[in-house]
């Protein structure tokens, strides 16, 4: 029995058995943030095997700070603002760790007309995987998450610098205990480490079938703000909070299977012809995708020369100052790093991204370039991103149109407000001097 068919019997018995009394019905707004209803257990299951639950579509198509933007499609302002419908994924079911007695679970979006949102990001993933599937791979992918656990004010909790320190991990207890403890039962935490950064964490997540790794990946973010808040304290995944110190990232590693197979196992000790196209389609497409991985201004703070974070498609072997590092190891771990995403993405989108940009490098038969050959710069504003995934026609037949264009004209939103507003480096830096 697969995990899927587990989940999917558990809600079942668990309604059966009267042992839930409410389900969290959850979705992710653009910025992967969770969104949903609490319904009683007896309110469940009949709009559950309906049409769904409805909710305003506005919740689609808004910003950061959630201002609805009318120039994004799912938002149909010519329509009002109607219904959209969260339709659960029974597979998805999770007792909720912090709140005995209720479960979660993950919805698809169904628009007004009753048919996929397709600029929902998990409809945008799950039409990448189809896609993927057309050409007869499954892609199973891992998640490593960074994040800064704060005081609520938002100071940092430590001053220490050490990454896998245990003595500042013992400093993060009980919660980091937490994280390994009662939330694995809810996202397969495969390891947690002190991150460079002061209060910075890592938690690492097992590889599963990509669906599952960003549905993991939404939840994983959800349950650290939740549990740090029951403690009192602040968990932010924002890219670069502190000025001097390390940003948080979101690698995404990514294999490829045919048939239970894994297409990524090394041929005559070098890259299988499958890996190197994904890694030629990942390279080529990197300034176009950037976007789905880096959506907000703040995001693209993290990306230093000379640091962690890469600022060219570029790629390597096991190095972790390239943009997609590929690791060739035993046949079934060996797979592909893609180390632009922050830890501010949307996990649908930052995942269905990087998979299009696989499906395109096989469609096309792409190669890897050569590595010595000069790298093209990736976007290094928000604007340069929205410019480049507007121009990544190819990957945007992939991705969906209409995806593309609302997150183009959601972070064209954010970059318009951070412009027109005057901000204390310009009065600091040119009040006295002007
Ligand atoms: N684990 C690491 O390689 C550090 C990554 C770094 N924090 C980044 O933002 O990219």
């Amino acid at each position: 029995m697969t995990d899927r068919q587990r989940s999917d019997r558990t809600l079942a018995e668990a309604l059966a058995e009267g042992t839930v009394h409410e389900i969290e019905v959850a979705w992710a707004d653009p910025y992967g943030r969770a969104q949903g209803k609490r319904v009683p257990a007896a309110r469940y299951q009949g709009p559950a095997a309906g049409r769904g639950f409805a909710f305003c579509d506005g919740s689609l198509a808004w910003n950061a700070v959630g201002e609805v933007q009318e120039a994004a499609l799912l938002g149909d302002p010519a329509g009002g603002y109607p219904d959209a419908y969260a339709v659960p994924d029974p597979a998805t079911y999770r007792p909720l760790p912090w709140r005995p007695g209720a479960g979660q679970v993950i919805a698809d979006i169904v628009d007004h007309h009753g048919e996929p949102a397709r600029t929902s990001p998990r409809a945008v993933l799950r039409r990448v995987l189809d896609r993927l599937a057309g050409l007869g791979y499954t892609a199973r992918a891992a998640l490593e998450l960074e994040f800064y656990l704060l005081r609520a004010d938002g100071s940092p909790l430590q001053d220490g610098l050490h990454a896998y320190s245990l003595e500042l991990a013992n400093e993060l207890d009980p919660l980091l205990g937490r994280f390994t403890g009662e939330l694995t039962g809810f996202v397969p935490v495969e390891g947690a480490l002190t991150e460079y950064g002061p209060g910075q964490v890592e938690l690492n997540l097992a590889h599963q079938e990509a669906l599952t790794a960003a549905d993991d990946a939404f939840r994983l973010r959800y349950a650290v703000k939740e549990l740090a808040r029951r403690q009192g304290l602040l968990a932010t995944f924002m890219a670069k909070p502190f000025n001097g110190h390390s940003g948080s990232s979101a690698h995404i590693h990514l294999s490829l299977w045919r048939d239970g197979t894994p297409a990524f196992a090394p041929e005559e000790g070098r890259e299988s012809k499958a890996a190197r196209a994904a890694i030629g389609g990942l390279v080529r497409h990197l300034p176009g995708l950037t976007l789905f991985g880096a959506p907000t201004v703040n995001s693209y703070k993290r990306y230093e020369p000379g640091g962690f974070a890469p600022v060219r498609a570029d790629w390597g072997g096991d190095d972790r100052r390239v943009a997609v590092r590929s690791l060739l190891e035993t046949p079934a771990a060996s797979r592909i790093e893609l180390r632009t995403p922050a830890a501010d993405a949307n996990p649908y989108l930052a995942l269905a991204a990087a998979l299009g940009a696989v499906a395109v490098g096989l469609e096309d038969g792409l190669e890897p370039p050569d590595p010595r050959d000069p790298a093209a710069a990736l976007p290094a504003t928000l604007a340069e991103a929205v410019t480049a995934a507007r121009a990544d026609e190819r990957l945007a037949e992939v991705l969906g149109r209409d995806a593309v264009h609302d997150h183009a004209v959601l972070a064209a939103s954010e970059w318009q407000a951070y412009t027109s507003q005057v901000t204390g480096w310009e009065t600091d830096r040119y009040l006295r001097y002007a």
